[in-house]
């Protein structure tokens, strides 16, 4: 009478087994590799199957770079120890010293920073950031003649007239309203979007005036935290396999850089254009390269110019824009320490015959250094930098070998905070870097651009673009703590640069005589 039921009861029991199956098999892949740090004989912190150390991450409690900082204190003893970012053995670097034998002594054999490339399917991975090796090499030796000082002070005028217009227009809303108080990051956003679209691409973007422009849905699709960074994250510590197959940006992003790199190089070759921004030394490139095989490492084809103006937007706006949001923040929290900097810059000014900032100039002014610097201690951009060793590895003072391809981790923020190298390390204090103070810094315990033949290229860049905002900021506007100005900053979990959670706000107060 049932006969009915029994195919239905075989096939549920198929199923569960076939379930029952699969997590096992699961489980068994998953925590294959977590007896890596045992087996070497290094300290670790204990994984969770398939999520490894992530949990609090992948939950949304916590940043990488603030979890790694906790660990980092609990591991104070260890120069290095284990973990599993999912199943993936990474070798947690705790100290100075090592970063340092890693990032600059020892940097041949980790010129490899762990990105899965497929450069045929996603082509927009083919630049500096991303590439390893002699490929990599040939790129970054070619390319750091676009950030010579000389370049950098042929560009000083641009970005000059970039931060006065800002200032302008920040002066015309002022009049508008008693109280101008203001989103920093999104409006300084706007300046260096002009700043970096004019030194790199020779692109007037007016973004300060204009922020409907018809770029800024290109920008926000390549900037914007999105599935495929979250997804990425993942994956290039699951299955390097499925890695590659996801873009990091959508083909509509990709055309519109080779559209436009294509359109650009063009017109200039065609009509004999030489200009001063980053593009013609990009295009400078291309241009030498007839005689080189498109198979050689150094060949520099249309899509290394289209995924190396990619990468510079990407990178030459949002880590300068967030640093500068943070060092604004702290002007608003500490007044004193602001109008002792402003002193500083007027002083200079004063001494200018039409009253106008000119590149040497920032040189003189030291104490905004080292405001600036303590800002960059205390809010690193990009919370790790990630490095694979290309042949074994023993690590410096110890006898445990990496075997090729591990990874190997720099926590940034752990590095910063660091009760090893830094007094009460969660106050804001710039006399750390102060004349007298500064020699004691531990080489390796301040990395913001990262050390090494693969530190940002765009360093001298960054320090010039935002000194030259704040510079004219703090000249004519005052900046004021509001009920609403966010004290302590907690960061957005999944994104790859260390994002506040929250908008940071402060009121630009008008000043009348300067
Ligand atoms: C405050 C601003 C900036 C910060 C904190 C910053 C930070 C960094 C860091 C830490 C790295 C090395 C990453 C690693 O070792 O894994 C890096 C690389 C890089 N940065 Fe910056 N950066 C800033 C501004 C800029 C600007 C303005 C540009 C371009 C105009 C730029 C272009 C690049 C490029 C192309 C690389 C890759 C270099 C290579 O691998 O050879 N950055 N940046």
């Amino acid at each position: 009478m049932l006969e009915w039921i029994r195919p239905l009861l075989d096939s549920f029991v198929l199923l569960q087994i076939l379930l029952v199956t699969t997590v096992v098999l699961l489980y068994k892949w998953s925590t294959s590799t977590m007896d890596y740090w045992k087996k070497k004989k290094v300290a670790y912190i204990p994984p969770l199957p398939l999520i490894g150390n992530l949990g609090r991450v992948i939950t949304n409690d916590t940043n990488l770079g603030y979890l790694l900082k906790e660990m980092c204190d609990k591991k104070i003893n260890e120069r290095f120890f284990g973990f599993y970012m999912t199943r993936e053995p990474v070798l947690i670097l705790n100290d100075a010293e090592l970063v340092m034998q890693v990032m600059l002594k020892d940097f041949s054999q980790f010129n490899d920073k762990g990105f899965h490339i497929d450069n045929d399917f996603d082509m927009i991975l083919n630049n500096l950031f991303f590439l390893k090796g002699r490929q990599w090499k040939f790129q970054r030796n070619k390319m750091s003649t676009g950030f010579t000082s000389g370049k950098l002070k042929s560009m000083y005028p641009t970005i000059h007239k970039c931060s006065t217009s800002f200032i302008n227009h920040l002066t015309k809303l002022s009049k508008q309203t008693d109280n101008l108080e203001l989103n920093i990051k999104s409006a300084i956003e706007d300046l260096f979007t002009d700043v970096v679209c004019k030194c790199i691409l020779g692109l007037d973007m007016h973004s300060i005036e204009n922020p409907n422009r018809e770029y800024k849905d290109i920008q926000d699709a390549t900037l914007k935290p999105n599935w495929r960074l979250h997804v990425k994250q993942v994956l290039q510590f699951l299955s390097p396999y499925i890695d590659r197959k996801i873009r990091i940006t959508g083909k509509h992003i990709e055309d519109w850089f080779y559209g436009f790199a294509e359109k650009n190089m063009t017109f200039r070759t065609e009509n004999k254009i030489q200009r001063n921004d980053f593009l013609q030394t990009l295009i400078n490139i291309y241009s030498e390269q007839h005689n080189i095989d498109a198979g050689s490492e150094e060949y520099f084809g249309l899509r290394h110019l289209a995924a190396n103006i990619f990468v510079f937007i990407v990178a030459g706006y949002e880590t300068s824009a967030l640093t500068t949001t943070f060092f604004l923040q702290k002007m608003a929290l500490y007044p004193e320490i602001q109008e002792r900097l402003r002193q500083e810059i007027l002083d200079v000014k004063k001494s200018k015959e039409d009253g106008a900032f000119e590149y040497e100039d920032f040189k003189k002014m030291t104490y905004l250094s080292m405001v600036l610097d303590e800002t960059l201690r205390m809010y690193p951009v990009l919370p790790i930098y990630l490095r694979r060793n290309i042949v074994p590895y023993t690590i410096p003072g110890s006898d445990v070998t990496l075997d090729v391809g591990t990874y190997v981790l720099t926590p940034t923020v752990a590095l910063h905070y660091s009760s090893k190298y830094w007094k009460d390390p969660h106050k804001f204090d710039p006399e750390r870097f102060s004349e007298e103070n500064k020699d004691s810094i531990v080489p390796g315990s301040f990395i913001p651009f990262n050390e090494g033949p693969r530190q940002c290229i765009g360093k001298r860049f960054a320090h010039v673009q935002m000194k030259s905002a704040i510079c004219e900021i703090l000249t004519h506007f005052e900046i004021q703590k509001t009920p609403r100005t966010v004290e302590h900053t907690e960061f957005v979990v999944g994104s790859m640069v260390m994002v506040p959670k929250e908008e940071i706000v402060a009121d630009f107060v008008p000043r009348k005589f300067y």
